[in-house]
């Protein structure tokens, strides 16, 4: 195998990808140039959306190459931003085989107002989640503070899973399906693209009731 072949991106990766902005612009969870989308690729890859691009609009060319450390596999290549906030989940969790990140009005607003987590229960859709077969559960969303040093951040974020660890599902707990970032918007992932977006709508949806019961108190 050539270098340059050894290093391309898989369609369905790419497709994965393309199709995840067209669906999540839809709903408009990623105005402006906001979100940034993963697929993990073997051999310690990870294909992501190229920084500043709208993801409604992607194309072949918006995704790209880096390793679980972030780093380009194209010299000079500017991958999303937030790249490292991919590589921590793809580290942290074996399992996971793709990574969503969008800025809804729902998850930014109920980040905005909560302090370290978001409970949600009762909900039906919870049982979107794994390990909760029934609407009488409840899962705590994490909440972190914003940070534009993404560094910094995702080392916040090591540390409250350090932190969980004791709380896994081994002892009955339940991991979070995504957390959000105060002011700024939602992580999820999970073992591929599809599950990752059924995922996400699921939260969002729950989120939205969330807003809405609020509004209405
Ligand atoms: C439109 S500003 C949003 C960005 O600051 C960031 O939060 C974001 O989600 C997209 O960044 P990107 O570098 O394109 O992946
Ligand atoms: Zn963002």
């Amino acid at each position: 195998m050539s270098p340059s072949s050894s290093l391309a991106i898989p369609d369905a990766a790419i497709q994965a990808i393309i199709g995840a902005g067209r669906r999540m612009d839809r709903f408009h969870w990623v105005p402006a140039t906001a979100g940034n989308f993963s697929v993990r690729l073997p051999g310690g890859r990870v294909a992501i959306t190229r920084s500043g691009r709208h993801k409604g609009f992607l194309d072949a060319d918006s995704v790209m190459g880096v390793d679980l450390e972030g780093r380009p596999e194209e010299a000079g290549a500017r991958p999303s931003a937030e790249t490292l906030l991919h590589c921590g989940i793809y580290r942290r969790f074996p399992e996971a085989g793709a990574v969503l990140h969008g800025h809804s009005v729902a998850n930014t607003v109920l980040s905005r107002q909560a302090g370290e987590g978001i409970e949600l229960a009762g909900y039906e859709l919870l049982k979107a989640f794994p390990g909760l077969p029934t609407h009488e559960a409840a899962v705590t969303l994490p909440v972190f503070d914003n940070d534009q040093d993404i560094a910094r951040l995702q080392r916040a974020v090591d540390a409250r899973w350090d932190g969980m660890a004791a709380i896994s599902p081994a002892t009955g707990s339940v991991i979070p399906p995504g957390y959000l970032i105060r002011g700024h918007g939602v992580y999820v992932w999970a073992r591929d693209m599809d599950a990752a977006l059924a995922r996400l709508e699921a939260l969002e949806f729950m989120l939205e009731c969330e807003l809405q019961e609020r509004r209405s108190r």
